[in-house]
């Protein structure tokens, strides 16, 4: 790749002769898929846009006229661009490149959040600024039609229209996919637009009115009034923007650069808000991709190049159990429907929707909406099911408070990929959850162990009807079944110590580390029993009975330690004035880098060792504090 290696930046991009920039392009395209294919990644909205990047960064002065990407997976051809190319063999890798823009790694990089759709609200902060200031440089965000449906976006489209005085650069790429094609009313006014007399047309018109001009006369006028017209149809607003009084360019061929260029050099000089409408296809350029009915590779894992075979890893993941679980489900309850924010796929409901298709609803990537649609939908009789990624439950936030909890419906929401995911970074660890669900009166917190217990909560959390019911579980494959002794209200007893000495709560994914944490602690002779309490919210009578009889209490989750379970659990025996030491395991309040879910759980403690010694270390303090205690008592006696 000697011509992608030779850039050392934008500027290198921009002096290459347009002749060459095809080349360059299939260049990218063969290093995204030798290197994605190594790391795993988002490689289909990268194919899609490597022409639409080149073409940004001939246009714009990056970094001194941001780029704002919305999401950030599409980020990898800037990456390239902007100087990282060597950096993609360690790409979502522990220490190497992140797989979102990331302020760490480039000043080309403004903005590292991959949440979608808040790329305009960002574009148009900056554009205010630059405004006060008395800059005019433009801002750039390249949002995906997935992203466009967002409300965020909306919101600040409301905002960026109204300043026609403040240079804000919109590229729609629209490949008319998120995961799945696009749905929705936004989605068919992109498609009706895409459908009309392109960019490419007007330019052509121009482009042959002014060779036709001749110097004088009626045929001067008509190749001016053509040139006029041209140019009207390349900058003037109409469809779904026009009520907005947003400037239209489009649809212009995303995968053409000189084109796009084009386009982008007329945005730019436009000098307010205007809308670049980039047509392009996901996946572009490598047949297994683009081909791909599902989601066009929207993000892979390891894969064989060549054949674009997956190397997958063995296991039943958890996404399919709840998938499978679910049917059950709706065949018993046609009350339950399923709602998904652009996910279908990912969350696990495409079994369901193949089956109830009528009892299924793709509302775009808005969770909020998705959340206070289930709201309606439960009170008109529904059980509606939303499944959505934890992490993006914290944009529902209010939602789940004010317009599911206060009106007590009936909502069960599924989290996958909770707790530490790893390799897309901070963003995506769903950490958050059990800390705002902790806030929320009457929610019901589910936290599995195991497929049984993902079965078993999922048709309890049906069955709850005065309120919102939460089941939270992480990325990746199953672990054995992990029978329980006994039962008590929820509380399953994993394992028995033998003496009233350490109880370990063991929360959902948590348990199989906490089990051989407590067999490391029973070889140092301490007696350690180890309980699942399932339904970590409300806390339980039983698990406060329980911990009473206990000398210690430790909690062990894979989520943020402030409000979680520990601190529940807490607050709980607090308030019933049972007297026992409670120490919580669990993430610190901290952005962690990307890494795997194994390398960010051991940064911070969460291994069976680590686990194990905090117990030994807990314990004798507490050995030491009742042998002073004793000692105090007998010096006390004899004096
Ligand atoms: C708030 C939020 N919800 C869900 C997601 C998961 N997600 C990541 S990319 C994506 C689809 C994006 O589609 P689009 O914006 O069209 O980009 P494309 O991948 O097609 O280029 C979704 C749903 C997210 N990142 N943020
Ligand atoms: C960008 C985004 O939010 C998703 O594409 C996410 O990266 C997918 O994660 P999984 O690979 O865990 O499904
Ligand atoms: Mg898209």
């Amino acid at each position: 790749m000697p011509l992608l290696r030779s850039l050392r930046g934008p500027e290198d991009l921009r002096a290459l002769p347009p002749e060459q920039l095809p080349v360059l392009a299939a260049e990218i395209r063969d290093a995204l898929v030798t290197s994605v294919a190594k790391t795993g990644g988002h490689l289909g909205p990268n194919l899609g846009c490597v022409e639409l990047t080149i073409a940004l960064h001939r246009v714009f002065d990056s970094p001194r006229e941001p780029i704002v990407f919305d999401t950030g997976h599409q980020s990898y051809v800037h990456k390239m661009l902007t100087g990282r190319v060597e950096d993609f063999q360690r790409l979502r890798q522990r220490g190497g490149l992140s797989g979102y823009p990331s302020r760490a790694e480039s000043e080309h990089d403004w903005v590292e959040n991959s949440h979608a759709s808040t790329s305009l609200s960002y574009a148009d902060g900056l554009a205010k600024a630059f405004a006060i200031r008395g800059d005019s440089r433009p801002v750039v965000a390249v949002i995906g039609d997935g992203a466009l449906t967002g409300g965020m976006a909306w919101e600040a489209l409301n905002n960026i229209a109204a300043a026609q005085d403040r240079p804000v650069v919109i590229v729609v790429n629209d490949n008319g996919r998120s995961y799945s094609p696009t749905i929705g009313g936004v989605a068919d006014a992109l498609a009706t637009l895409r459908l009309r007399p392109g960019y490419e047309n007007a330019l052509l018109q121009v482009r042959q009115a002014l060779h036709r001009a001749p110097v004088v006369g009626t045929a001067l006028y008509d190749a001016l009034h053509a040139i006029k017209k041209g140019l009207k149809d390349v900058l003037s607003p109409q469809g779904m923007f026009e009520d907005l009084g947003m400037k239209y360019v489009g649809p212009v061929d995303g995968h053409d650069i000189e084109v796009m260029e084009s386009a982008l050099r007329r945005a730019r000089s436009f000098g307010g808000p205007v809308i670049v409408h980039a047509v392009t296809t996901k996946g572009f350029g490598y047949a297994p991709a683009e081909t791909d009915q599902i989601d066009a590779w929207h993000a892979t894992g390891i894969f064989d190049p060549d054949s674009g075979a997956s190397v997958r890893k063995t296991g039943r993941p958890w996404t399919d159990a709840f998938s499978d679980e679910l049917v059950r489900v709706g065949t018993e309850r046609p009350d339950v429907v399923a709602i998904t924010a652009a996910m279908l796929h990912p969350t696990g409901l495409a079994a369901f929707a193949e089956r109830f298709p009528e009892r299924v609803f793709d509302v775009g990537i808005a969770e909020q909406h998705a959340l206070t649609s289930a709201a309606g939908l439960a009170m008109a009789g529904m059980h509606p099911v939303v499944a959505v990624y934890s992490t993006f439950l914290n944009r529902a936030f209010d939602q789940l408070l004010m317009d599911v909890a206060l009106h007590r419906q009936p909502v069960t929401v599924v989290l996958d990929r909770a707790g530490v995911t790893g390799e897309d970074g901070a963003s995506h660890n769903g950490m958050w959850d059990m800390s705002i669900l902790s806030v929320v009166p009457g929610v019901h917190l589910a936290a599995p162990r195991d497929e049984a217990t993902l079965r078993e909560a999922l048709r309890e959390a049906v069955a709850i009807s005065d309120g919102p019911s939460v089941i939270r579980f992480p990325k990746g494959v199953l672990p054995p079944d992990v029978p329980a002794l006994e039962r008590r209200g929820p509380v399953d007893v994993l394992r028995r110590g033998g003496t009233d000495d350490v109880l370990l709560v063991a929360v959902g994914s948590m348990v199989p580390l906490c089990l051989a944490a407590a067999e490391r602690a029973a070889d140092q002779g301490i007696d350690v029993t180890v309980v699942d309490p399932r339904w970590v919210l409300p806390v339980s009578e039983e698990l406060v009975a329980l911990a009473g009889d206990f000398r210690l209490v430790v909690t062990v989750e894979d989520g943020g330690r402030a409000g979680g379970v520990g601190t529940t659990l807490s607050q709980a025996l607090q308030d019933r004035d049972v007297d026992v030491p409670v120490r919580a395991l669990g993430l610190p309040q901290q952005f962690f880098d990307h890494g795997s879910r194994g390398q960010v759980l051991a940064d911070v403690g969460l291994t069976e060792q680590d686990v194990a010694r905090r117990i030994a270390e807990w314990s004798a303090k507490l050995g030491e504090r009742s042998d002073t205690a004793v000692a105090e008592r007998v010096d006390g006696a004899q004096q």
